[in-house]
């Protein structure tokens, strides 16, 4: 198993949650360092949802801790989640159709500055050498003045990317990044998010289905099943862990290839 003792961004300690006779999650544990990029799998029903639900405020969990840059933020509430460091993406992208792409980055700059911005400025130009930033960084310049609504589906995906990263965050949580996309744009849209990883020092959770994406391009693996966590390891170390075949090939034996 594999561990992060020093620099821990996110660290989550024998979370458990139940519904009713239900064990959605139970005793789950684990830690994400700076720079890592971290997948949650699991075949159907195994309590990756109830997870990250419980590590992005959504859901309080029954026990256990999640502590956030060494905070304790158990149970705090997603809107507060999102002020201490954590970016979000969610699975329906939440942007706004009839604004451009910029528009959309710098409304998410706005809203993660509260008011340091001076009012006397006209709004279109409020952050704009930033957000064209953030546009550039996710490969969005191009499309800056096309309406969101606009965009293809790909491209709204990582609109929503440029935007989690608007309020520089240490921890981005990202559920089902590569949802509704083709095959080959997943891997463009994972590549991307590695590379950010990298170059911001990210420390990224993310849930996914397609096994291409998680053991092309994780750094670290953790699986699910039936609410417990039965392996965290290395791509290598996850693809050849007999309880991960075995909970796998029992579903979908693409895990196992
Ligand atoms: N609100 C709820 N009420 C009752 N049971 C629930 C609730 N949410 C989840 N469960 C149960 O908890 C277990 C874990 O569900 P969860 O959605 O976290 O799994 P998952 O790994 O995300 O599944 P999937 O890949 O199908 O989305 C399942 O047995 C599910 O039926």
């Amino acid at each position: 198993m594999t561990q992060n003792p020093a620099g821990t961004v996110l660290e989550v300690r024998e979370l458990t949650k139940h519904y009713g006779g239900v064990r959605a999650v139970d005793g789950v544990s684990f830690s994400i360092a700076p720079g890592e990029l971290l997948a949650l799998i699991g075949p159907n029903g195994a309590g990756k949802s109830t997870c990250f639900n419980i590590v992005n405020g959504q859901l309080k969990p029954d026990s256990g801790t999640v502590r956030i840059l060494g905070r304790d933020v158990t149970g705090v509430p997603s809107r507060r989640i999102a002020h201490l460091g954590v970016g979000r993406t969610f699975q329906v992208a939440a942007v706004f159709g009839s604004m451009t792409a910029l528009e959309n980055v710098q409304a998410a700059l706005i809203a993660a500055r509260g008011s340091v911005f001076g009012f006397w400025r006209p709004a279109t130009t409020i952050a704009r050498d930033e957000a064209m930033a953030l546009l550039e960084q996710t490969g969005m310049a191009g499309e800056a003045e096309r309406p969101a609504a606009a965009l293809a589906y790909g491209d709204v995906k990582r609109l929503e990317l440029a935007m989690a990263l608007a309020g520089d965050p240490r921890l981005l949580l990202m559920d089902e990044p590569t949802a509704g996309m083709a095959a080959a744009k997943r891997g463009e849209m994972i590549a991307l998010v590695q590379k950010l990883t990298r170059s911001r020092g990210l420390a990224v959770l993310f849930t996914e289905h397609s096994m291409d994406v998680v053991f092309g391009h994780a750094d670290r693996v953790i699986v699910l099943a039936r609410g417990r966590l039965i392996a965290d390891g290395t791509v290598d170390e996850v693809r050849a862990d007999p309880r991960v075949r075995e909970v796998y090939l029992g579903g979908t034996a693409e895990a196992a290839r």
